[in-house]
């Protein structure tokens, strides 16, 4: 039986542990912190449940226009409820976690593992485990997965304290909401801790090191969310790093590069991850990290060293509890010698929290202007669609990409407020290859925001299609 040990319990880890324990391979998963990883306990699970409560207090402000009116929507948010919402369901989903790989017969020790073979280029591994407890245990493997992930990157000089200057993970912990909230970096963790904090009513400045938010989005996306934030009074700072910050008992001053200083109550620290590599034991195996700390993995999640596979964020392929999940899998399958085919990242959907959401999948509009790849673009307001007129949606769209000869389906982006459940017929489209006829000839509901995306394939489609 395969002796697998699995460092590191988030999506990577413990999806890699239920498919080896399906198996039938012989499984311990080592975690220092709770079954989920940080992806449940601290980042993912978290931020999506306060986002539901700011979206619940957008839905009454927005109820306005409709002709329904709500008094004292300023007051409403209740943080400790929400606060607790957001500890109780983390801890839940991780508990969930926990029942479950243990019921498949999943061996988990809690605590921190480090490679400690006694030289590099041996055909098995062993990882040496410090428990929680303080005591030691050596596991001897015939294949471990690295799966440790990545934790917040810091700044020097600008360090969280937990009061003034914050991380995402310690924002919860707030006893009232902040009066100015300044957010430093504007990738999908600032946005989404922007727009939420916008929506729970909080005045927000963005630091943006670059000419927009979500630089690697798509731009016709976060222009939409530059309009709505820009509504909302919120100030976006561009082209600015924030390089130390000041604080005392009244608030914090982030003194951006080129001397401009930003005044406000806290700040909320959104400049990144670092992996989670440096003190594993790397050496002991003879991996090499890559730039920026992270492994280097080929598409069945394989390091340089046989026996070795790593997953998630500690690889930097593509930073997504989905794809961590996947790499997991793959792993797996591959060493316990399943047929399985390599990751393709360009069918991957992913959704950006805000308000509105923006949901993307495959080729990006970027490579279809860069000339990168030659496709058919159409791009339908969601201003012209029935129900969203109904709804009161001013703001969004659905893009829709195919190849120019074929109409097979290569792309798409969607901004609406559910954009990330509207995404899935586009993913499935690009998935198994389905052609614009596909989607224009395919039902949907009237009225409907996802007639939008039937409708997209419609005016994509080409006279002689219908041939
Ligand atoms: C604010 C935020 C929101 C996000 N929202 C989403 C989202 O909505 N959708 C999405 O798809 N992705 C989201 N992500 C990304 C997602 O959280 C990560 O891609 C995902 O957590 C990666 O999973 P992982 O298994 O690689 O690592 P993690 O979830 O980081 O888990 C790794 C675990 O390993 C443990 N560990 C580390 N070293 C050791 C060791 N030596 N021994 C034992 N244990 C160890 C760590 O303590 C941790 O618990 C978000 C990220 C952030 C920061
Ligand atoms: N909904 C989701 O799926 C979700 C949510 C959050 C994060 N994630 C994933 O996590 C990964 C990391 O995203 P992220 O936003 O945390 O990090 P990021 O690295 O993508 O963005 C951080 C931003 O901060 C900027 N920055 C760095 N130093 C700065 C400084 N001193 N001053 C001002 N700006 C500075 C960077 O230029 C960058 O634009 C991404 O791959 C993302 O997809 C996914």
């Amino acid at each position: 039986m395969s002796r697998i040990v699995i460092m590191g319990g988030g999506p990577a880890g413990y999806e890699a542990a239920l498919v080896a324990a399906q198996h039938g391979a012989d499984v311990t998963v080592v975690e220092r912190d709770g079954l989920g990883g940080a992806c449940v306990l601290y980042d993912c699970v978290p931020s999506k449940t306060f986002i539901a409560s700011a979206g619940a207090r957008s839905a009454f402000r927005d109820a306005d226009e409709l002709g329904i009116g709500v008094e004292d929507v300023d007051s409403s948010v209740n943080l400790p409820v929400v606060r607790g919402r957001v500890r109780g369901l983390a801890l839940a989903q991780s508990a969930d976690i926990r029942n479950r790989i243990q019921r498949e017969g999943v061996r988990l020790l809690t605590g921190y593992g480090r490679f400690c073979n006694d030289r590099p280029g041996m055909a098995a591994h062993r990882v040496a485990v410090t428990t929680n407890e303080g005591t030691e245990e050596v596991l001897d493997a015939d294949v471990v997965l690295i799966a440790t992930g990545a934790n917040p990157r810091v700044i020097a000089g600008a360090e969280p304290d937990g009061k003034r200057v914050l991380d995402w993970r310690q924002i919860y912990d707030l006893p009232e909401l902040p009066e100015h909230l300044v957010v430093v970096g504007s990738g999908v963790t600032g946005a989404e801790f922007a727009s939420a904090f916008i929506e729970m009513g909080v005045k927000v400045t963005v630091i943006s090191s670059r000419d927009r938010v979500l630089p690697h989005e798509d731009a016709d996306a976060a222009a939409v969310l530059e309009d709505v934030f820009s509504e909302r009074g919120t100030t976006l700072v561009k082209h600015a790093r924030a390089e130390k910050i000041e604080r005392d008992d009244t608030g914090v001053k982030v003194h951006l590069k080129g001397g401009e200083i930003v005044e406000a109550s806290h700040a909320l620290m959104t400049v990144g991850s670092v992996p989670n590599t440096g003190d594993i034991g790397l050496d002991k195996i003879g991996i090499e990290l890559g730039p920026g700390g992270f492994i280097n993995v080929d598409r069945v999640s394989r390091t340089s060293v046989p026996g070795v596979y790593a997953a998630g964020d500690c690889t930097g392929v593509l930073m997504l509890a989905s794809v961590a999940a996947m790499q997991g899998r793959i792993a797996m399958w591959h060493a316990l010698g399943e047929g399985v085919a390599p990751i393709k990242l360009k069918t991957v959907a992913a959704n950006v929290f805000t308000h509105p959401e923006i949901a993307t999948v495959g080729i990006s509009q970027q490579a279809i202007d860069s000339g990168e790849v030659p496709a058919r673009t159409v791009m339908l307001p969601l201003a012209t669609n029935a129900r969203a007129k109904m709804e009161g949606l001013r703001r969004g769209f659905v893009k829709l990409f195919c190849r120019p000869a074929t109409g097979v389906v290569i792309g798409g982006v969607i901004v609406a407020p559910s954009a990330s459940e509207l995404i899935l017929p586009i993913a499935l489209a690009v998935q198994n290859q389905l052609t614009v006829d596909d989607l224009a000839l395919t039902f949907s509901v009237y009225p409907s925001l996802s007639g939008s995306i039937t409708e997209a394939g419609r005016q994509l489609m080409r006279h002689d299609d219908l041939d």
